[in-house]
């Protein structure tokens, strides 16, 4: 579905990313995994258009991407959570949610119900402003917002990061749900092993700007962690 070949990206005169290459099936869960500072925000930056790249390709359901703006990757359903959420904190929760609307190919004046059920605190504080919610509401309302605009894929940027145990278990659940019971592909940066072994199906090591290891998760052993996650 997503097929990024030897893609390299540089901040200035820096390279982050090195010819890197990562393969995406359709309706799997994969995790993006490494250590800090190795490229995984880059990468997802990079796949959503927000970053150019130096060179190399990056195709969706076929298609060459890498030249369209983030905007246009967005309405051709790739759907991204970013690092720290970046909800709009003087907007309400229902008007977070309504920025997604324009991008969604069925079009619609109303949120869809679904997003509610998946999130039933957005329903009860959908006159809140973004700002006034927790963090881990704020992260609900960012994946909430992501699939407002009904994507094939969603691509979430550490979505636990500082977030309690018990919203952290309900994104869990509600990934589950997408990618096993609808069929959704996902995309994860994740650091934290026990969600990334509770929902992912197949793990991607990075390392300084390249994918080094590839495989399903059941297969990430002890080895491959001390290798390219242990610090
Ligand atoms: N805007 C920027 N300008 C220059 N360098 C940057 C910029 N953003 C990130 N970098 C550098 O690029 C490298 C990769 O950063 P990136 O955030 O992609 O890594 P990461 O694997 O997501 O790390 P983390 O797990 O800490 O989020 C780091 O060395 C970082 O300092």
């Amino acid at each position: 579905m997503i097929a990024i070949n030897k893609v390299s990206q540089h901040y200035g005169g820096t390279q982050i990313l090195w010819d890197l290459d990562l393969d995406i099936k359709q309706g799997s869960c994969t995790c993006i995994m490494g250590r800090n500072g190795v490229g995984k925000t880059t990468l997802l930056k990079a796949l959503m258009g927000l970053l150019p790249v130096t060179s190399g390709s990056i195709e969706f359901e076929g298609q060459a991407i890498q030249g369209r703006p983030a905007d246009a990757r967005a309405h051709m359903g790739i759907g991204y959570v970013p690092q720290g959420r970046h909800i709009f904190p003087l907007m309400t929760v229902e008007e977070n949610l309504r920025t997604g609307l324009p991008c969604r190919k069925e079009k619609t004046k109303d949120i869809p119900d679904k997003i509610y059920e998946l999130f039933p605190v957005l329903k009860d504080m959908k006159s809140r402003l973004g700002g006034d919610l927790s963090g881990g509401q704020q992260q609900q309302l960012a994946i909430g917002r992501a699939l407002v605009i009904d994507p094939k894929v969603l691509i979430l940027d550490e979505p636990n990061e500082g977030i309690q145990p018990n919203i952290v278990k309900q994104i869990g659940d509600v990934i589950l749900k997408l990618n096993q019971e609808d069929g959704l592909t996902v995309i994860l940066v994740e650091q934290k092993l026990g969600f990334a072994r509770r929902v992912g199906e197949e793990f991607r090591l990075m390392e300084k700007g390249r994918v080094v290891a590839s495989d399903k998760m059941a297969n990430l052993n002890d080895d491959l962690i001390k290798q390219h996650l242990a610090v």
